[in-house]
């Protein structure tokens, strides 16, 4: 039985994430109420797996969750790439006419942000995930409030939906990472068969410094997928770059890594890890 720590509570995105990357294994979801909290209990555990979210296609980075990562030292082993759809559900004898507030996940609220823009008399209240805030409207019977999470969510905890698909676009889709203790990372994929890694490096303030940098990856023909930069705190306007690419080929990725790695400071693979498929 594998464990697994989610930020959430079953019926979130994280617990369908984790359900649909382990499709077909048991799992046993460690659930946790904020990402520090996962990253712990991998570093108190050796055996616990962790997922969490990086990336939003409509209301993109979570930026703190690079942060962690990089500091937890825990290594990425996989990805999850997740459609998101939301409803919005309230207790079933309150309407439209009766909710007065709205709470969910901060990132999920910034999903439905044109939604809520037509609502505007709703309160938004920022709440720990998706599926907690309509736990608690069910079990607090709270009149008046209404979540915005999952139809499976909604379903679990006894809501009734008043609107369904309310994300500002219909193309929006959570990327995961899965992360694990560094010495489990051989059980958990196998190297050969990865096409995908990500790194995090800072560079010095020269001229050109980043541009060398790229144009390396270009000439072994490895593809940069995302590129992210977040200040240094304490290092006034210096940069972490947390980058992710993909590849063809191992032995090249790896000559590329050799080859950037004097013109970069601190350069660290947070992982190495086969591209995941977008899933319904
Ligand atoms: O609140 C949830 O259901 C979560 O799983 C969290 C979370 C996130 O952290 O981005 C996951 C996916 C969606 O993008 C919205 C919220």
């Amino acid at each position: 039985m594998k464990r697994i720590a989610i930020q959430g509570m079953p019926g979130s995105f994280h617990d369908i994430a984790a359900h649909q990357y382990f499709e077909g294994e048991q799992i046993q979801l460690i659930c946790c109420d904020t990402f520090e909290e996962v990253f712990e209990n991998i570093n108190k555990d050796p055996t616990v797996i962790g997922i969490s979210a990086i990336e939003n296609t409509i209301a993109g980075s979570l930026l703190h969750n690079y942060e962690l990562l990089r500091d937890s030292g825990t290594t990425v082993v996989g990805e999850h790439k997740l459609h998101i759809s939301h409803c919005i559900c309230c207790l079933n004898d309150d309407s439209w006419d009766t909710i007065t507030e709205v709470h969910s996940h901060p990132v999920a609220l910034m999903q439905c942000r044109k939604f809520l823009a037509r609502h505007s008399s709703l309160k938004m209240v920022e709440d720990d995930d998706t599926a907690g805030s309509a736990r608690n409207i069910s079990e607090n019977n709270s009149h008046g409030v209404a979540a915005i999470c999952s139809a499976a969510a909604a379903e679990m905890y006894g809501l009734k939906i008043l609107e369904d698909h309310i994300e500002d676009n219909k193309h929006n889709f959570t990327r995961f990472l899965i992360t694990c203790n560094p010495g489990k990372a051989d059980f958990m994929r196998s190297l050969e068969e990865s096409n995908k890694a990500s790194l995090v490096f800072s560079l010095p303030h020269e001229e050109g410094s980043l541009s060398q940098v790229l144009s390396i990856l270009s000439f072994y023909k490895i593809n940069m997928t995302k590129i992210q930069s977040l200040p240094i705190i304490g290092h006034e306007w210096e940069y972490l770059f947390y980058v992710d690419v993909t590849y063809g080929s191992l032995t090249r990725y790896r000559q590329s890594i050799d080859a950037i790695t004097p013109l970069t400071k601190e350069l660290k693979i947070l992982g190495e890890y086969k591209d995941g498929k977008q899933c319904e």
